[in-house]
């Protein structure tokens, strides 16, 4: 429209295009962004890639405290063609976090059905509609199922000490970083679906059904990290850098997905037909004791049905819904299945229906599908918040999926960096050693232990302190802000500096990058000089982290059993650790230990 205008007053072709060309140029130094931030400080950017150079280079976590170094507490970035403003001080972190609700977006490509999917995220979503994915999920997190599921956590390490054990025979260097993550996805993935998931290598217990499955689970949650925003796909990075061409670049990526794309979908698509096939064979069962008894204890809504009344599902008829419901994520067209060679996306649905033909019915499962007690279960029975709804089986999936993807490789992290930590300081470790000895012995740790463990307790949080799996939290500003002197205007993207944070000596007595467990110890020193709020590894607010006490438990029980039977020898070369930043902090190159027994 506009170039006709231009072409009516006279001017040339050549003229047109050069104005093109210039305000493509200028586009590029993020003008508006920069002259609605000017009164805050922070790095000039580089032209179109403003800030993202250093953040490849060091990885976000070091170039924020770079950052935060130079130019003070409040600073700005600039990202994509957007402004980020960026707090690193405890009383301002948590205003942010506590007075905004939303999560700033992650980049994407997706579309359609994909986006739809990824629109029912606890992680993304927002409003009303978050808020009752996020009650739904509460009641995971009560106290009643968290010392439920002390049993699973103990069984999971079971087969972690049995791995060990083996390594220990041999003096064998294992990464038990990575075992520790198989033991996380156990845990979860067994909790998220009911269906004991075995995806530990050395677990006795697995048929080859499982141990496909689990490797697979596993590769995906991986793949999802490393290739979620703009580490993955080139199309990811070309919409972030040019949001103006994100109506071409997300049809593009769509039409001609490079391999990162690829494996990102493939990956996501294992674990969404994963637990499509789960809720299929659910539904399937529910309407088959409809049909046979008349009425069932559910309905294929999930919904409790009191004996001799017709449940939702009868009355609708949905005998053969199954299979209708899954339709839209089961059937991967020719050229969507041809996409992901080597995670075919109907794997999860094909080693589901294998693995329920291998496992006999239990008491606690008497046929296919989700388990009662679940989270799936549980969230089959949710309605919600905005509509009064039962929540859809895409919804369903995407809760399942997050709930792998948040509670997997963050508590394996944070167990990696403990053993590291303790291996590096071996007096903390003989303390550590001493309380468990003494509260626990050599018997499994029960729920009311846990609390018994002051110096578990702090060991764990100083591990997430000098090492915290999630660098940063991400929020948009609901309303005007004041932060620190500076105007923040509504819809401003910000983000609070934990790392930073968590590192910096205005807020740590003594040397922040020492391994001191006392800094936690209620009545030490050290704890008195500790600043409230400089300490946010689970996030703040509304959108804090949900599985806190789930890992928090599940981390101390996985401790307690290793250090009664084991002390770690760390590998050479690993000082001073080396961290992947993506979408959260991991070891680079893993963690790699000798077990050795304890005498
Ligand atoms: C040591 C392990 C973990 C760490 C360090 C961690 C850290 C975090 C952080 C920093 C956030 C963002 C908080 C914010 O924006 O204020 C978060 C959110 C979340 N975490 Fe965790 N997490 C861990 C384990 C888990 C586990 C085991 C689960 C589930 C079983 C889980 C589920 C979630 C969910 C669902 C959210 C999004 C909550 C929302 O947006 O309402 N996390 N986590």
């Amino acid at each position: 429209m506009a170039p006709t205008i231009l072409w009516e007053h006279g001017w040339t072709t050549g003229q047109v295009l050069l104005l093109g060309v210039l305000a493509l140029i200028t586009y590029g130094f993020h003008p508006v962004a920069r002259w609605q931030y000017r009164h805050i400080p922070g790095p000039f950017g580089w032209w179109y890639l403003g800030s993202l150079v250093e953040i490849v280079k060091l990885g976000q976590y070091k170039a924020v405290q770079n950052w935060a170094q130079k130019y003070g507490p409040v600073f700005k970035l600039i990202q994509g063609s957007r402004a980020v403003v960026v707090v690193e001080d405890p009383d301002l972190g948590r205003l942010v976090n506590l007075r905004n609700s939303e999560r700033m977006p992650i980049p994407s490509v997706m579309a359609g059905k994909e986006a739809e999917f990824d629109s029912s995220s606890i992680l993304t979503s927002s409003g009303l509609y978050h808020r009752s994915i996020r009650n739904a999920w509460q009641p995971m997190f009560f106290t009643g199922s968290l010392e439920a599921y002390v049993a699973l956590m103990n069984s999971a390490t079971d087969v972690l000490l049995h791995g060990l054990d083996a390594a220990a025979q041999q003096g064998r260097v294992v990464d038990i970083w990575r075992m520790f993550g198989e033991m996380t996805m156990h845990v979860v993935g067994t909790t998220a679906f009911g269906v004991e998931l075995h995806t530990q290598a050395g677990d006795v217990a697995r048929s080859p059904e499982e141990a496909e499955l689990g490797g697979k689970l596993i590769d995906a949650a991986k793949l999802l990290f490393e290739g979620t925003g703009i580490f993955g796909s080139i199309w990811v990075l070309l919409t972030f850098l040019f949001p103006f061409l994100r109506p071409l670049t997300t049809r593009l990526a769509m039409a001609y997905p490079d391999a990162k794309l690829r494996e990102l979908l493939a990956a996501r698509h294992l674990m969404i037909d994963t637990v499509a096939k789960l809720i299929q064979d659910t539904r399937a069962q529910q309407a088959a004791d409809a049909a046979r008894t008349g009425h069932t204890g559910m309905d294929t809504s999930g919904d409790a049905v009191a004996p001799g009344q017709t449940s939702k599902a009868e009355s609708a008829g949905v005998e053969d819904s199954a299979q209708k419901l899954q339709a839209p994520y089961t059937r991967p067209s020719p050229k969507e299945a041809a996409m992901s060679p080597g995670l075919a996306w109907s794997d999860g649905g094909r080693l589901m229906e294998k693995l329920a033909q291998s496992a006999p019915p239990t008491p606690e499962r008497p046929h296919k599908g989700v388990a009662p007690g679940s989270f799936l279960h549980l969230l089959m029975r949710a309605q919600k918040k905005t509509d009064g709804q039962p929540f859809s089986d895409l919804e369903l999936a995407n809760q399942a999926f997050s709930f792998l993807l948040a509670g997997y490789e963050t508590t394996a992290s944070a167990l990696g960096y403990t053993v590291y930590c303790l291996s590096g300081n071996p007096d903390k470790q003989a303390k550590l050693l001493r309380e468990i000895d003494q509260v626990v012995g050599s018997r499994k740790p029960t729920f009311a232990d846990l609390d018994k463990l002051p110096y578990l307790d702090a060991v764990f949080k100083e591990s997430l302190r000098l090492y915290p799996p999630a660098g940063v939290t991400v929020r948009v500003a609901k309303e005007d802000m004041n932060l620190g002197g500076y105007h923040v205007a509504k819809g401003t993207w910000l983000q609070v500096a934990i790392y930073s944070m968590h590192h910096n000596p205005k807020y740590w007595q003594g040397d922040p990058e020492a391994f001191i467990p006392e800094r936690f110890v209620e009545g030490t020193p050290e704890a008195s000089a500790r600043q409230t709020h400089a300490w946010q590894p689970f996030g703040d607010g509304p959108r804090a982290c949900i599985g806190l006490r789930f890992a928090t438990e599940e981390a101390k029980i996985a401790l307690i059993r290793i250090y009664q039977r084991f002390v770690f020898e760390l590998a050479p070369f690993q000082q001073p650790l080396q961290l992947l930043n993506r979408l959260t902090i991991s070891p680079k190159h893993g963690i790699l230990v000798t077990p050795v027994p304890r005498a």
